[in-house]
C-alpha cells in the first residue's frame, strides 16, 4: 500500500460550464458532481486525509452537501484563492502532515479510477514527482503570425489530475512561482521549471475535465454506459 494525502479543488467558478451555479453543484447521476469526486477518494483505502479547497462563499453548500452524502472519509476544509493555483498552494498550506505524498486534483475530474490512483501512487514514492496524462490523439497545429507548423504528436500527452508530488517539491514549487509571479495552468509546470523530473503515468481517456456544456452531456452518457 502507498499512501498519500489528497487535496481536491473546489474553489472555481465553473464559468465556462454556463449552468446558472457553480458546475460543482450539478447532479449528474444521483449525485452532485463534487461528490462523485469525493468518493473516489473517500473510498481508495491508500487515501490516508482530504482537504478540499472551495471558496468563501460556497464553504455553507459545500457543507450542507458533505452532511448530507456523508463521504465514508473525514474531510478538511480549506477556503481557497482566484487562481487556481492559489487555491493549492493554501491547500499544501492547510496540510499537517507535511512527510507525505500528496495527491493534487481537480473537483471537476469526477471518473478518475483507483486504478490510475493506485499507478500514480506507486510512480510518485519511485520518482517523487508523476502525473497522470494521456496521448494526444488529433493533430496540433502551431500557429506563428502567418506560419503554420504541425508539432510531433509522439512526444505530446494532454496533462490530467491528479497529479502526484513528495509534499517539500511541490511546496517550493508554488513558494518560487508565487515569488516569480509564474502562473501555470497545472503545478507539474511548477515543478518542470525548476529542473526536477516528473514522470507521466498512462491516464485514461475517461478522466475527463468537465468544462463546457458539452463535457456535461459526456459525463450523463459516460455515467448511462
Ligand atoms: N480559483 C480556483 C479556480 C479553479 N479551481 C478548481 O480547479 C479545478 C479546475 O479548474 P476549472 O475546470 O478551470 O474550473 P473553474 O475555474 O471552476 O472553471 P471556469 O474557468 O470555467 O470558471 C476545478 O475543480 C476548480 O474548482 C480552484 O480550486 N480555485
Ligand atoms: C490542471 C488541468 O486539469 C490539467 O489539464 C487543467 O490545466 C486545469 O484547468 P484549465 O482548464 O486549464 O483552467
Amino acid at each position: 500500500m502507498f499512501e498519500y494525502q489528497a487535496i481536491v479543488l473546489a474553489a472555481g467558478e465553473g464559468k465556462r460550464m454556463n449552468a446558472g451555479e457553480n458546475k460543482q453543484f450539478v447532479v449528474i447521476g444521483k449525485k452532485p458532481l463534487i461528490i462523485h469526486t469525493l468518493d473516489v477518494f473517500s473510498k481508495d483505502p491508500w487515501c490516508s486525509s482530504i482537504i478540499l479547497v472551495v471558496s468563501r462563499k460556497d464553504r455553507d453548500r459545500i457543507e450542507d452537501l458533505l452532511d448530507r452524502y456523508k463521504p465514508s472519509k473525514e474531510i478538511k476544509i480549506a477556503i481557497g484563492g482566484a487562481e487556481r493555483q492559489e487555491s493549492v498552494y493554501l491547500g499544501l498550506q492547510a496540510m499537517e502532515n507535511k512527510d507525505t505524498i500528496v495527491f493534487i486534483h481537480d473537483g471537476a475530474r469526477p471518473f478518475v479510477s483507483t486504478e490510475s490512483l493506485h499507478l500514480l501512487a506507486e510512480a510518485a514514492y519511485a520518482h517523487k514527482a508523476a502525473l497522470l496524462a494521456v496521448p494526444v490523439t488529433d493533430t496540433i497545429k502551431q500557429r506563428n503570425g502567418q506560419t503554420l507548423h504541425t508539432l510531433d504528436r509522439k512526444t505530446l500527452w494532454a496533462a490530467q489530475t491528479p497529479q502526484a508530488f513528495q509534499y517539500d517539491i511541490i511546496f517550493n514549487a508554488h513558494q518560487r512561482a508565487a515569488e516569480d509571479n509564474f502562473l501555470g495552468t497545472d503545478d507539474t509546470s511548477l515543478v518542470e521549471r525548476l529542473n526536477i523530473p516528473v514522470e507521466i503515468v498512462m491516464g485514461s481517456y475517461d478522466n475527463m475535465k468537465l468544462t463546457t456544456p458539452e463535457d456535461l452531456k459526456r459525463a450523463q452518457a459516460f455515467l448511462k454506459r
